[in-house]
């Protein structure tokens, strides 16, 4: 193996970082020692709490302390700092409130070293690529400051420029962490289901890709080309002319961040619409595309004033798998029809519990507290409580979140919270659950529509009632349309695929020898203002064009 020298190394590798370190110990010595230090002085006084018996008196200054302490260790620690912040399986409730606010603003660094960084990356001078560039950064963040500024050629732009030295800084830290983590974990009393060292392993691997300013600029074009039909986002183009692994410039987006709430009403911009789009984009990410974005913070959303929401930043990003995107959809339908066995299965799925877990206790707990979170109204859930609940459940059972997860209820969190800070009063699945309906409404995919059959029929029964909340929920939201749905519908019915459901419709209407009539004029009650008559007819031609007798005649004789 070649010399390692940490500036060269693109991704994390913690065999060649131990490998480096193991045989130069002086180098991390003095970066140990002051870790360490500021560790015992904290764990001193929570030990010097307890001895006084003052442990809930202190413990909001405690927690303040700690995220003081992370901040003024640098970058790796906030980055920890931040990403504990999304594991109430490991982290105490109130340290977690205080993890959360970690921000990312550090001081700036020096300006001329800033703009020295952009000549020697870009391999060319200030003046030959920018008419005009801030003598300021506009923002400074843990891992880069920003600055505002013209091309020559007249586009304006945002450069984000690396802070120098990162990668070695971070090498170091992990391989401390990493080294501290194999002799410390036998004696936390954690309850982590898998090696402490591998979560070492798996957020270096993140934070190296988040420094490396091509890989962000290859999400957000990959994440554009996902909302390419959607004419509500945004996302800034990346100029690649002048853009390297340090240094990021891209177009520059004007408007609002979404904490800005007195700027985005002051334009007139209606920031229910904001809150709309930006909870619809965060569902279709995770249960459609699977590619999201996993640091959704208000300081990264932007509202513009032609009533576009823009995201940025795009250095921490995650790709789901296909099973895991149904599986949630699953989770989420199950969760707010309150069958509590089948989520419990669910989080089997999912990996939230390992496959031998005897799921029977399991499964009253959840309905005591996630029934108490969802209330007697789906329209009072909120992603806030159910986490917050569900931390007390991770105490009593084996629970443990995926690291992915981690990631995703973070996600989920700040998009509530965000809307919630544009509108108090907002309920998450007045906008998220008339998605999800629409989206099994209209099953565009064999798997979407099976999972529509999975939550119309329980036991081998049709549940009425679902529909007609699936239908109800659904108009809601503005996107949906009775009609081409219900057109779909009757082509599933007729079709090969849908041979089963028309013999368990008809089961339905039958059953206890009864017709169900009542349920079929609700459910007409329900859409037959969204049917007008002129339309339906068209439907109706376009059917039958679509269906020859022939096939009609055969459908019928099954
Ligand atoms: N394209 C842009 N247009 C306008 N402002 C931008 C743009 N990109 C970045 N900024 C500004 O710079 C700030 C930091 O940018 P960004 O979030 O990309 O950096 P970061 O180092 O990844 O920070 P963090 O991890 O805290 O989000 C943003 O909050 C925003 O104010």
């Amino acid at each position: 193996m070649g010399q390692y020298q940490s500036t060269e190394l693109k991704q994390y590798n913690p065999e060649a970082i131990a490998h480096y370190f193991r045989y130069r110990p002086w180098l991390v010595w003095g970066r140990l020692l002051s870790i360490i230090w500021s560790f015992a002085g904290f764990v001193f006084s929570l030990k010097w709490d307890e001895w006084q018996e003052k442990i809930e008196e202190n413990q909001g200054q405690r927690a303040i302390e700690l995220r003081n302490l992370l901040t003024r260790l640098g970058p790796t620690f906030i980055k920890v700092g931040q990403a504990l912040s999304t594991r109430p399986d490991l982290i105490r409730k109130d340290f977690l409130a205080e993890l959360v606010k970690l921000q990312d603003q550090l001081p700036p660094f020096d300006n001329a070293l800033a703009y020295q960084i952009i000549e020697t990356e870009l391999d060319r001078s200030i003046g030959e690529i920018f008419r005009d560039l801030s003598p300021q950064p506009v923002a400074a963040a843990s891992l880069g400051q920003v600055y505002h500024g013209h091309l020559v050629s007249g586009e304006e732009v945002a450069v984000k420029v690396q802070r120098p030295n990162l990668r070695p800084l971070l090498t170091k830290d992990l391989y401390l962490m990493r080294w501290v983590a194999s002799w410390l974990a036998p004696w936390l009393p954690l309850n982590l289901g898998h090696d402490l060292t591998l979560i070492v392993d798996e957020f270096g691997t993140k934070l190296f890709e988040e420094i490396d300013y091509i890989n962000e600029g290859r999400n957000a074009e990959k994440f554009a080309h996902n909302f390419r039909n959607d004419p509500q986002v945004k996302v800034p183009g990346i100029h690649w002319n002048y853009t390297s692994n340090h240094v990021l410039t891209l177009e520059w987006i004007n408007g609002f961040k979404l904490t800005d709430t007195q700027n985005i009403q002051a334009v007139g911009l209606d920031p229910e619409a904001i809150i709309q789009i930006g909870v619809t984009t965060g569902l279709q990410q995770l249960l459609e595309h699977g590619f999201f974005h996993a640091d959704p913070h208000p300081g990264n959303l932007f509202a513009m004033s032609d009533g576009r929401m823009a995201y940025i930043d795009f250095g921490m990003m995650d790709q789901l798998e296909e099973t895991t995107k149904e599986s949630l959809v699953d989770a989420l339908v199950h969760l707010v029809n309150k069958d509590y066995a089948d989520l419990a299965a669910d989080f089997v799925k999912l990996g939230f519990l390992t496959a031998n877990t005897n799921i029977a206790p399991i499964v009253p707990a959840l309905e005591a507290v996630l029934g108490n979170a969802i209330g007697k109204n789906v329209n009072d859930f909120n992603f806030k409580t159910i986490t917050d609940e569900f931390s007390e459940l991770m105490y009593e059972y084996p629970f443990r979140v995926p690291a992915k997860f981690a990631l995703i209820i973070r996600s989920l969190v700040t998009q509530e919270g965000i809307a919630l800070s544009l509108n108090p009063n907002f309920k998450i699945v007045e906008v998220g659950y008339p998605y999800i309906a629409r989206r099994l409404l209209t099953g565009e995919s064999p798997a979407l529509r099976r999972r529509l059959l999975n939550v119309l029929f329980k036991d081998g029964k049709f549940q009425w009632q679902r529909l007609e909340n699936l239908i109800t929920i659904a108009r809601t939201d503005s996107q949906f349309d009775v009609l081409p749905t219900a057109k779909m519908g009757l082509e599933f019915i007729l079709s090969e695929e849908g041979k089963f459901l028309r013999r368990q419709l008809v089961l339905a209407l039958t059953e206890d020898d009864r017709l169900h009539t009542e349920e079929v004029q609700r459910l007409w009650d329900l859409v037959k203002d969204d049917l007008p008559p002129n339309r339906l007819l068209n439907v109706a031609i376009s059917l039958l064009t679509e269906f020859s007798k022939e096939s009609v005649a055969a459908i019928l004789a099954k």
